[in-house]
């Protein structure tokens, strides 16, 4: 099994002497789409910004693609990972949206052209493409949110890490995004995102990570989601469509659905089975 993330024992204390993360112990299959949850203070940021060296281990090691995560391989690290912050404007700062984008790639030592295609095909994929020259400064905080997306995108990188991307965002931007983590997915590149939204991580990841108090709780596939003593553990809540069939339980599910279409498909399987013969 090839694995684009694996952690062992990382410990971490903030400056101030806050401790975010204790012995945590870890593996993200490559190619996977891993969603990881958590309450707030849960350090799941802290554990993020490890991931592409911004922070170093205090102990134990962090592999990205098999390279250790430490001074020497940051550059390369940084190169495999692009992190999207959960606040934007750590990452948004140059003179024009367009200039930031390019940011990433320049840095990389691209072509003119094919920074040029880069961004461009980055912000047409954000939908930003018509505030190309505007200066990030001005613009809403979801807006500049799609701005730090397109410049990760831009840089192409084999692992996304995303801190809650969906916050601040308006249904169709949500829409949007969905696609393009299930479209730089299927390029094959793996997909990390922290998030409080357990609806969105129970239909679209396949993988999904809880960690509460700096330590992992629970980790396997979505249906992880619908153990109580997972949910009670870490203060989440069950998924929507969890909570919808938990209240009708005469419906009994082969195959738990994951999105509105399989649930819908398994009502009308039951009110199939379950009407009366047509005489
Ligand atoms: N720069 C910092 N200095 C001191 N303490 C910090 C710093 N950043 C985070 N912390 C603390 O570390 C712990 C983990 O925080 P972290 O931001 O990693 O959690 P999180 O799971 O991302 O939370 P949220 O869901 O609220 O974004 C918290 O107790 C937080 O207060």
């Amino acid at each position: 099994m090839d694995y684009a993330v694996e952690i062992r024992d990382l410990a971490f204390r903030h400056r101030d002497g806050t401790v975010a993360l204790r012995g945590v112990t870890l593996k993200i299959k490559k190619g996977s789409k891993t969603a990881i949850l958590g309450p707030n203070g849960a350090g799941k940021s802290t554990l993020l910004l490890h991931l592409n060296g911004i922070y170093l281990p205090q102990q134990g090691t962090v592999k990205i693609l098999g390279v250790e995560v430490n001074r020497k391989n940051e550059k390369r690290v940084r190169k495999m990972v692009g992190l999207v912050s959960q606040d934007p404007d750590d990452q948004v700062f140059s003179p024009t949206v367009w200039d930031d984008v390019a940011f990433g790639p320049a840095n990389f030592g691209l072509s003119q052209d094919e920074i040029k295609n880069r961004v461009d095909e980055a912000l047409k994929a954000v939908r930003m493409e018509e505030f190309a020259q505007r200066m990030p400064f001005h613009l809403s905080y979801g807006q500049r949110k799609r701005v730090a997306i397109a410049g990760v995108l831009a840089v192409k990188p084999e692992i996304l890490v995303l801190d809650e991307p969906h916050a601040f965002l308006d249904p169709a931007s949500k829409a949007d995004l969905s696609g393009i983590l299930e479209r730089e997915n299927r390029e094959g590149r793996t997909v990390i995102v922290a998030t409080h939204d357990v609806d969105f991580a129970y239909e679209w990841a396949d993988e999904v990570v809880v960690i509460k108090d700096g330590a992992v709780q629970a980790q396997g596939g979505p249906e992880v989601l619908s153990r109580e003593e997972v949910i009670n553990r870490s203060g989440l809540e069950y998924p929507t469509i969890v909570r919808f069939f938990q209240k009708i339980p005469e419906i009994r599910l082969e195959k738990a659905p994951r999105n509105i279409d399989e649930a819908a498909e398994c009502i009308r399987r039951f009110l199939k089975n379950s009407s009366p013969p047509v005489h």
